[in-house]
């Protein structure tokens, strides 16, 4: 056990890295446009309490937590472990932004992701999403959610699954979905990394059972962003000519009808996570 014989430092060095690459994903996410109602380093979509700078400096503010769940998944941590790290990275980002939920939903499944990087570290096999589902998939679906919480809310009334159950079922929409997006964006228009994350966020929103927009815009909300998001991909994406000011002419329209894809946000990140940590 770790209090009886220390982690080699060289692991603790790891899992810092970790925790680092994660938090880069997060700035990345963010230094992304156009995604449609989110916020990004050019507008701050259908938000009024927050900005780019809120995002980075709640990435700065939950690093450090994303490195000890690395830390704890090298441990063999369990799922109540993990849980209290994360709640307390959710303290850490609610200081630093003034009480603004800008993570909620990256700290659970980027941080899950980055403690299956450190049980990898520590032996387990399999793809990251896997080794989550493994390790901690039961413990995630045997967690109620909080009374009051958007998700819950969006999963009574619209039988969405929600954060929890794409945590537990090993990630699928980003081994399906988000990841190949990321490459075939790379593919559509070569050296433009933010046109490949474009591409990645408009695929997450066309596919995501997102609990955000279920909150914001019900049912309804969520067919017209999938809707929105299928008709740019279908007519070639980043791919096309004036792709940015189709992307930008579509958020216009989530905007109009304050839609935010939170979840596709957390997504992203996730997937530009998998991108660096997944061989190919
Ligand atoms: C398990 C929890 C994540 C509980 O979450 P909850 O019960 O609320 O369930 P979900 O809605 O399912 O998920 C929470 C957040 O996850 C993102 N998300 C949404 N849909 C999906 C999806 N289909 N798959 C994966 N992830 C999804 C999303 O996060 C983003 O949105 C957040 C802003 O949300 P909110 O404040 O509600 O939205 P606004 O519209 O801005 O509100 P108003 O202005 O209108 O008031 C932001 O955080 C983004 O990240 C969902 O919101 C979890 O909270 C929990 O149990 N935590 C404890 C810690 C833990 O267990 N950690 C494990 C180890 S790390
Ligand atoms: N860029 C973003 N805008 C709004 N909500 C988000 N949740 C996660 N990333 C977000």
């Amino acid at each position: 056990m770790s209090f009886l014989r220390p982690l080699p430092q060289a692991l603790r060095a790891e899992a810092a890295r970790i925790g680092g690459l994660a938090a880069r994903c997060l700035v990345l996410e963010v230094e992304t446009w156009p995604k449609p109602g989110l916020v990004s380093h050019v507008d701050n979509g259908s938000h009024t309490d927050m900005d780019a700078g809120s995002f980075r400096r709640s990435a700065a503010a939950i690093e450090p937590f994303l490195a000890r769940l690395a830390l704890a998944g090298i441990e063999g941590a369990s799922m109540p472990r993990l849980r209290a790290i994360g709640l307390e990275a959710e303290g850490a980002m609610l200081r630093a932004t003034g009480g603004v939920n800008t993570h909620r939903g990256a700290i659970f499944g980027l941080g899950l992701l980055c403690a299956a990087a450190g049980a990898r570290l520590a032996g387990a096999r399999g793809r990251l999403g896997d080794v989550v589902e493994r390790l901690w998939g039961e413990e995630i679906l045997g967690t109620p959610s909080a009374p009051d919480s958007h998700g819950g809310c969006a999963a009574r009334r619209h039988g969405a699954g929600g954060a929890r159950q794409e945590a537990a079922a090993g990630f699928p929409t980003l081994y399906h979905t988000g990841l190949p997006a990321l490459r075939q964006g790379a593919r559509l228009a070569p050296g433009d990394d933010e046109a490949a994350r474009v591409q990645s966020c408009f695929a997450l929103i066309a596919t995501l059972g997102d609990t955000n927009l279920l909150h914001r815009g019900g049912a309804e909300g969520l067919a017209f962003a999938q809707r929105a998001a299928r008709g740019f991909l279908e007519g070639g994406g980043v791919g096309r000519p004036g792709w940015r000011a189709a992307a930008a002419g579509i958020g216009a329209d989530f905007v109009a009808r304050r839609l935010s894809p939170g979840g596709s946000a957390d997504l992203l990140a996730m997937s530009l996570f998998l991108r660096a940590m997944e061989a190919a």
